[in-house]
């Protein structure tokens, strides 16, 4: 209890680990990292994104976020390490020096904070928001549910206490309205990549629907050509498809929304293990996942900068 209640208190006194390794990055590479804040979440937690940029305005940009789903923990822990890497390798690795001269990479790497703080201090297998659902007893809506694509259909909940509850209209998430707003505002997004966890895939959309997205044949051969980066590191195995033909259907989802916006690369990770240890994943497999996943991430934003 003295734990929880400490845990607690360096959330709220806002002495959050996350946060204050995001001002010593942007400090440490003032001329590539700023950060950005895109509003606040449902408990007034500001939500940041790093913007690594060397110049332009509104530059084609590629968009990464993790943490929408608060247990998935190696998904924050990828987004703390990927952004360390950006900053580390740009100036020595030719290939993100010269991606960083054309475009810009934007990377929320808590993009449901409500549900982070809730999972280290309450209930680690939290996945949701924390909004109240009037009416209920139950708290939060599925992030990843709440997107305008598909809203409402099968594959979500009506149910505010189900771990898929779609919510009570389109971006009626802040959490989620904030991204919207920003990639709308922003209007030269060419690459959505989401960062879940855990099966161990690289998808596509859409999730909404079985049939197949216009672009199904070129996000495939994006994505084996990635995974098959991602394998030769440790040997880690991923498979390749749409949302809806590889995992289930699932409607409101947020690289659906971002594909019928107009981005063509959208992706969705799902990162380490198959189901041995889920959402616990150890800690001594943050480092090797974020590794691996850098390579196919490298690639996607390769193939981006170049087509
Ligand atoms: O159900 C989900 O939102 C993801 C699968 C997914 C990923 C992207 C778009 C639509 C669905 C699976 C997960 O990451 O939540 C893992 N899980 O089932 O807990
Ligand atoms: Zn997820």
């Amino acid at each position: 209890a003295q734990e929880a209640a400490e845990g607690r208190t360096a959330h709220n006194n806002g002495r959050n680990g996350i946060y204050s390794w995001m001002d010593g990055l942007v400090a440490a590479h003032p001329n590539l990292v700023t950060k950005e804040q895109i509003g606040t979440s449902y408990e007034g937690r500001p939500m940041y994104v790093l913007k690594f940029s060397t110049g332009g305005d509104k530059r084609p940009a590629i968009w990464v976020d993790s943490g929408i789903h608060s247990r998935e923990w190696v998904s924050q822990a990828t987004g703390v390490w990927t952004a360390n890497k950006i900053a580390s390798d740009y100036g020595t690795d030719a290939s993100l020096t010269s991606l960083l001269k054309t475009m810009d990479i934007y990377l929320l790497i808590l993009a449901n904070p409500d549900g982070y703080v809730h999972s280290h201090t309450s209930d680690r297998m939290w996945r949701k928001t924390r909004s109240k659902n009037p009416g209920s007893m139950c708290r939060g809506v599925d992030p990843n549910r709440n997107w305008d694509a598909g809203f409402g259909g099968p594959g979500a909940s009506t149910n505010p206490c189900s771990d898929s509850y779609h919510g009570p209209s389109p971006h009626s998430e802040i959490e989620v309205k904030n991204v919207v707003n920003l990639v709308k505002n922003h209007g030269n997004f060419k690459s959505f990549i989401s960062i879940h966890a855990y099966s161990q895939l690289l998808m596509y959309p859409y999730g909404y629907t079985c049939n197949d997205a216009l672009h199904a044949a070129e996000l495939d051969s994006v994505g084996r050509s990635a995974v098959q980066k991602l394998s030769s590191l440790h040997g880690t195995t991923y498979k390749v498809g749409s949302i809806c033909k590889i995992i289930y259907q699932a409607s409101g989802g947020s690289i659906d929304w971002s594909y019928d916006l107009g981005i063509k690369y959208s992706f969705a990770f799902e990162l380490r293990d198959t189901g041995r240890y889920g959402f616990i994943l150890p800690a001594n497999q943050i480092i090797p996942t974020a590794s691996e996943t850098w390579l196919a991430l490298k690639d996607i934003m390769e193939y981006v900068r170049d087509h």
